[in-house]
């Protein structure tokens, strides 16, 4: 059964590439999948000086007895309200049986997957009765961390800003990544100070979130699905139904306090004075004013978080981005106008998939070689020219122990 997936990658694998492991973060809105396909195994020369150029032009080092092998980490998601189209999806691909002696990984207990998120413990016994999986649950505050810190050090052009309509990608200097902010906009939001690989404080955060978002438009809207939602959100003005400054002040500015007439004054806030029933109001512009109206909040709280820890650097992560212009682009006013520019909002390509990368980290094979899979590069996409929903599949390498 082919279930129900958002969005996949086309899983083409050939008979020499295996399956070798598997992570989840199941969350309150969306499943996240992670897995890692060996497509070819190349030992390393030892005679070499622990370190070669590889076919993608990185540098990959070997473990002293270890073999490198190139892969590609592939990225899916499902519904969590759907989870048992995303266990067949499982079952069909096989993807749950990994760790084979030949695939160069060490045998590990069979049917043991990594999973994060609190569907990891929600869901625990239906993975064992279905698939006789049991979940190796991985802190789900960790797992973000350390996926965020492995995309930020390891994939070329992970993060950008958005300004003025335009993405920017920023190379990030590894020796002045930290400290910053994470803040992963789920069905809520968390706000993580980040300190280093495993030191990180979760510092705040709010209800008012991606949830917020999809439960409200739902029911504002009647939208049939989210991206119904997000589509309905591009064709929206949201100046129909929230009170602008100018609306207030007779169109003039109230400069005084920094505010232009065409700033939001109070959002929704039109709908108080005029004698209208939801149903008169276009679903669009709904969409778009409380798109603004979360996405403004959600910014204006990470700057305060940055202020109070002095932060200049805060990357957003999350499915409730999507790589969606108005919502990064009301992020990155909302953070640049509180804080006077001092302040810098950054997105990351691989938004969503934080929580299961982090846990896709914590099989052994990392603990054991924590600089083992490094990711060499896009394949599929140029970054520069990408789409950025695209989560694409990023080839990589992974030192795995004889
Ligand atoms: N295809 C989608 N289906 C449902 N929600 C989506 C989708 N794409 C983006 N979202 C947004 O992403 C949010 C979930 O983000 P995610 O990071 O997966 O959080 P969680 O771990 O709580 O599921 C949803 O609340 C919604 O706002
Ligand atoms: C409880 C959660 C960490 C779960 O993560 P999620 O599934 O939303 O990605 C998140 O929903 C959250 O931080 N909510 C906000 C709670 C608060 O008010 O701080």
């Amino acid at each position: 059964m082919e279930g129900d997936r958002i969005e996949e990658v086309t899983l083409v694998h050939s008979p020499v590439d295996e399956i070798s492991h598997l992570a989840l973060d199941i969350g309150g809105s969306l499943i996240k999948m992670v897995y890692f396909s060996t497509s070819r195994e190349q030992p390393i020369d030892k005679t070499q000086n622990n370190s070669s150029r590889d076919s993608h032009g990185g540098v990959s080092r070997g473990s002293k007895d270890g073999r490198l092998l190139n892969g590609r980490l592939y990225f899916l998601k499902f519904e969590t309200s759907k989870i048992n189209e995303c266990l067949d999806f499982i079952s069909s691909k096989q993807l749950h049986y990994r760790g084979h002696q030949h695939c160069g990984f060490p045998a590990s207990d069979k049917n043991i997957i990594k999973a994060t998120g609190g569907g990891a413990f929600k869901f625990a016994d239906l993975f064992k009765e279905k698939l006789g999986i049991s979940l190796d649950k991985v802190e789900e505050m960790s797992s973000l961390v350390s996926g965020a810190n492995f995309l930020l050090k390891a994939v070329p052009s992970e993060a950008f800003t958005y300004v003025n309509g335009q993405r920017n990608y920023v190379q990030i200097d590894h020796n002045d990544l930290y400290p910053y902010l994470l803040v992963n906009i789920g069905s809520g939001v968390s706000m993580i100070k980040v300190d280093g690989d495993g030191k990180y404080e979760r510092v705040s955060g709010t209800s008012v979130g991606g949830g917020t978002f999809w439960g409200l438009g739902k029911l504002l809207t009647k939208c049939k699905s989210f991206d119904d939602l997000l589509e309905m959100s591009h064709q929206g003005n949201n100046r129909v139904i929230d009170m602008l400054v100018g609306d207030i002040y007779g169109g003039m500015d109230y400069l005084k306090i920094g505010l232009s007439s065409t700033a939001i004054a109070s959002s929704f806030g039109k709908a108080v004075s005029e004698n209208r029933e939801l149903e008169e109001y276009r679903p669009e512009d709904v969409a778009r004013s409380l798109l603004r109206m979360i996405s403004n909040n959600i910014g204006q709280i990470a700057y305060l978080n940055a202020l109070r820890f002095g932060l200049k650097k805060i990357f957003f992560g999350g499915f409730f981005i999507r790589g969606h212009a108005y919502t990064m682009d009301t992020i990155s006013v909302a953070v640049d106008f509180w804080s006077k520019g001092e302040a810098k909002a950054m997105f990351l390509r691989h938004e969503g998939f934080l929580g299961a990368l982090g846990a896709f980290m914590n099989y052994q094979l990392v603990e054991e070689f924590p600089d083992s899979i490094r990711l060499m590069g896009e394949k599929t996409r140029d970054p520069l020219v990408g789409d950025l929903t695209d989560n694409g599949v990023i080839e990589c390498c992974v030192q795995a122990s004889n």
